[in-house]
Parts: structure tokens; C-alpha cells; sequence
């Protein structure tokens, strides 16, 4: 393989994250959630490194070749291949978060036009739905569960500046919108990290719908 693995890093370790990447981006890639290549995907390997999707490869059709390693500063090592071009907001979830293990980006329709419609309250506030609790912490459909929509940029420096600003006002994050763009969401395992992307697919299929009932 072309990619080099530092001492401490074992093959069955990286080899292990890149199968479950591969696994859940052909899952996903089949709900039609990662079209004409979009999306990335990563998975924490130890406290500075992370395996994550080669940029710009069609998803629905990776293979281990298609994943790479990187520091948690987001630079590649032991490969010249280039890393995701949202890299950093992958390592600032893994920066930021210890004991997350996995991030999953998509760009669902309902996503994509989610993000669109509230664009302008910069908010999606969840309430009153069963499946509120499928991410984790959240017991009740009373509680409140708010998504973020920030506006999208090709700077993501600025990107990163907008989720740090929300977690520096100490309001709680379990995922983010990006304007006109997709979804991303982390969890403590994959399967963790799926179930809270299915939820939040499911949940912003129900706002559109009833926007459109109500229309
Ligand atoms: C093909 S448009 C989508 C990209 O601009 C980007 O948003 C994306 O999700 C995939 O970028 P990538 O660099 O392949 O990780
Ligand atoms: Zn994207």
C-alpha cells in the first residue's frame, strides 16, 4: 500500500477503521446521501491520528486504497495523497471531543434543502419528536434538540470559527448544517454515528414535510 504507517499505528488498526469507513460510505452512497463524490468520512485511530476519505473520490465506491492517514492538526502522514478537503472540521471534532471515534459528513436532498430553508434563523429547533431520541443523551420528545445551520465557505478556517463559536457559548452540539451544503455528525462509535445520521435525516424529512402540509 502506499500509505505508510507510523510506529504504533498497526496495519489491523488502521486496516479496521478503513473497512468501517468503506462499509458505511457504501451504505450511505446507496441512500443516494453522497452524490457526484461529495461527503467524507473519518475515524479516530489514536489521540493525534485519524483515517479519513482521499478527496474528491467517488463514495459509493471506495476501497481501503481510498483512505488515508492523518495527523489531528490535519496534515497527511505517510502518503502524499490529499486528505478531504473539510479535513478540519473532522479534527476539530477529534480535538475537541476526546472520546469521539468516528465523523460522518453527507449531503442529502433533505439535507441540502433543510440547510436552505433555515439558512436565516441559523437554527433548526427539533421538538416533540420520538426519534429526538436516537442521539445520544436526549431520554424524552419533550426535550430540545437545535441544529445549527452555518453559512458555507470554501474557507474552513471560517467554518471551524463558526462551530467554535457556537461550542464557546456553551450551547450543546450533537451535529451542524452548512448552508446549501450537507450535514455533519460524530458519535462514540460508527454505529453510534450512524443512528444519529439516520435520526437527523429522519427528523429534517418531518420539519420539510410539515412545512409542506402547512404550506
Ligand atoms: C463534489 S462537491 C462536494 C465537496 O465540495 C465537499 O463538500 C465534499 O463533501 C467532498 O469533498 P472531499 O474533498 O472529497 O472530501
Ligand atoms: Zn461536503
Amino acid at each position: 500500500m502506499s500509505q505508510v504507517l507510523p510506529e504504533g499505528i498497526s496495519s489491523d488498526a488502521f486496516f479496521a477503521c478503513a473497512d468501517a469507513i468503506v462499509l458505511a460510505a457504501k451504505d450511505l452512497a446507496a441512500l443516494g446521501w453522497t452524490p457526484a463524490t461529495s461527503s467524507n468520512f473519518s475515524m479516530r485511530l489514536d489521540d493525534a491520528h485519524a483515517a479519513i476519505t482521499i478527496s474528491g473520490r467517488d463514495k459509493g465506491k471506495l476501497s481501503r486504497a481510498d483512505i488515508m492517514l492523518i495527523d489531528l492538526s490535519g496534515n497527511a502522514v505517510g502518503t502524499d495523497a490529499r486528505p478531504s478537503a473539510e479535513t478540519a472540521l473532522h479534527t476539530q471534532v477529534y480535538r475537541y471531543w476526546p472520546e469521539m471515534q468516528v465523523v460522518l459528513h453527507t449531503h442529502s436532498r433533505t439535507q441540502s434543502v433543510a440547510s436552505r430553508l433555515f439558512a436565516t434563523q441559523g437554527v433548526i429547533r427539533l421538538e416533540g419528536w420520538e426519534l429526538q431520541k436516537a442521539i445520544t443523551g436526549f431520554h424524552t420528545h419533550e426535550s430540545v434538540l437545535e441544529i445549527p445551520v452555518f453559512p458555507n465557505t470554501q474557507h474552513m478556517p471560517e467554518l471551524v470559527a463558526q462551530v467554535d463559536a457556537w461550542l464557546d457559548a456553551g450551547k450543546p452540539l450533537h451535529a451542524y448544517l452548512i448552508d446549501g451544503h450537507g450535514i455533519y455528525t460524530w458519535g462514540r462509535t460508527m454505529a453510534e454515528t450512524r443512528r444519529h445520521l439516520e435520526a437527523l435525516e429522519f427528523l429534517l424529512a418531518c420539519e420539510l414535510d410539515l412545512r409542506r402540509l402547512s404550506a
